[in-house]
């Protein structure tokens, strides 16, 4: 996880010193701060930066996604002798933390991985006042879909290559900040298996980590991967006083990147060769799907950003003189709602059937093998295809360490670092706290009437078989 400590001082960068990290030896801290005032500050910094310097910092649609919208009632927790050494801090010593979704190590961690994924509130959305139902309808799906899933990864060897790339990723970005001169420790952050997004954050605070970028994994945006990792970090964060006041800078997406594009249009460039007549072979952008009611219902920005990133990159394959028809669809459906179309499987079909004899698939929405590449892009959509008429099937690999795009990540946070500021902190008045409370419990009673006749509902009891292969 942690790389090795760096602590050294970086004469050649200035940073807003407004924002000190500094936690203060009071033995409580209720700050409050005008959010308001911090939105408008950052959003003309950070846009005025982005434009600058090529970072894509784009801002969810929803309020509750935004990082801004931090604020935290706490005590400084830290042991006296952490906290001595924190105050006075006189270093700059650099975090980057990596977001990921995590993947299980072994089979038998499948059950209790899908667990946890399904447990978020950002993957299965229910209504408020059903919340109370999230973890045992996360139990409930979990222990049926895991037997797919053990089938998938046992396909792959028996677990998911996740944590290893990542780690790999990770060393890679830290040489390559090393290299740019600028050292930092670079932490990784699962959401849904090890290493938690908590352990990650428990090590930045044993390091002392005085001005911290966030980098997801994950080019776009999407409510279900980014936006689920930043809330984590978000609530981490509001509960303890002293990383509340760590600076922080956050890349939000980074699909725009040149380094990123031209990373990704190289990989594509290369695999062509490998058809026997290259300029007829489709680029098919497979993408992992969203239900339709994020796009639609709650702003998610995956949808217009991912149709972006694939036009950025015909644009950049375009300029290298390689025109190759393309298209994009969506894969891994799951559970009984509508995801984004065009489904991956029905468009192989399609292709097959308008005589589409080379295809070459270009996983897009994730940057390191997975058990999506691994089994279901190399087994079954290639199976799918061959079947469907298609003779000639290649795919690129995920960019894992491609050098170019490890340096790309580096600039990104290099370009990040100086729009790093303190979480905005705010406290909520006992009357406000109590409301609350009760608030909360009138929903929990008219939510568990609910929730008992609509359960013993057939039309219910269907739509949970859909979890089931
Ligand atoms: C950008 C990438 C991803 C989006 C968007 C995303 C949304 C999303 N995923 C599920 C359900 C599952 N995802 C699973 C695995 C998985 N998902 C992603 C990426 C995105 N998911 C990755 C990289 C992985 C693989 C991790 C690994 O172990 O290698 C799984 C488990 C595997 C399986 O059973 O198919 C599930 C389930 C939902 C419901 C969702 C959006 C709401
Ligand atoms: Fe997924």
């Amino acid at each position: 996880m942690g790389a090795a400590s760096s602590s050294r001082i970086l004469p050649h960068m200035t940073f807003n010193q407004n924002s000190a990290s500094v936690c203060p030896r009071a033995k409580s801290m209720l700050t409050f701060f005008n959010t308001s005032q911090v939105s408008a500050h950052s959003n003309s910094k950070n846009e005025k930066s982005s434009v600058a310097r090529g970072l894509c910092l784009s801002r969810p649609v929803q309020k509750d996604l935004d990082w801004r919208m931090f604020s935290s009632v706490g005590v400084c927790i830290y042991p006296s002798d952490e906290l001595e050494s924190y105050s006075h801090a006189t270093e700059e010593k650099i975090g980057v933390i990596l977001l990921n979704l995590g993947g299980p190590e072994t089979l038998h961690d499948v059950q209790p991985f899908l667990f946890n994924l399904f447990a978020d509130p950002d993957i299965i959305r229910l209504p408020r006042l059903f919340r109370f139902l999230q973890r045992p309808l996360a139990q409930l799906i979990s222990v049926l879909r895991a037997p797919k899933s053990k089938e998938g990864y046992a396909a792959i060897g028996g677990g998911s290559p996740l944590r290893k790339i990542t780690d790999e990723q990770a060393n890679a970005i830290k040489l390559a900040l090393e290299t740019k001169e600028v050292p930092a420790n670079v932490y990784v952050a699962m959401r849904y298996w090890h290493p938690f997004t908590e352990e990650a954050v428990h090590q930045i605070k044993r390091d002392r980590i005085t001005r911290l970028v966030v980098l997801p994994l994950y080019p776009q945006y999407s409510i279900s991967t980014t936006g689920s990792s930043l809330r984590v970090l978000r609530d981490l964060f509001r509960d303890d006083a002293c990383l509340s006041r760590l600076p922080v800078a956050i890349i939000q997406s980074w699909y725009k990147r040149e380094g990123y594009i031209k990373s990704m249009a190289d990989l594509i460039e290369k695999e062509l060769q490998f058809f026997p007549d290259p300029e007829e072979a489709m680029i098919f952008f497979s993408a992992h799907g969203v239900p339709v009611s994020y796009v639609e219902d709650a702003g998610d920005p995956y949808k217009d950003q991912m149709e972006e990133c694939i036009f950025l990159i015909m644009q950049e394959l375009k300029s290298r003189g390689i025109n190759n028809d393309h298209t994009l669809a969506f894969q891994s459906r799951v559970g009984p709602v509508e995801w984004l179309k065009p489904y991956t499987d029905e468009v192989l079909v399609e292709l097959g059937k308008q005589g589409v004899k080379s295809l070459l698939a270009v996983p897009v929405s994730f940057v390191s093998e997975h058990i999506e590449t691994l089994e279901e892009i190399d087994m079954e959509y290639k199976e799918l295809a061959l079947e469907s008429g298609i003779v000639n099937w290649g795919r690129v690999p995920a960019l894992n360490c491609t050098p170019s795009f490890i340096t790309d990540l580096a600039d990104a946070v290099i370009e990040a670092l100086p729009s790093a500021m303190a979480i905005s902190t705010s406290n909520t008045t006992s009357e406000e706290a109590e409301n609350d409370i009760v608030g909360y419990a009138i929903k929990l009673l008219f939510g568990s009437i609910l929730a008992f006749i609509l359960l013993l509902s057939p039309k219910v009891i269907l739509a949970f078989r859909n979890y089931i292969p």
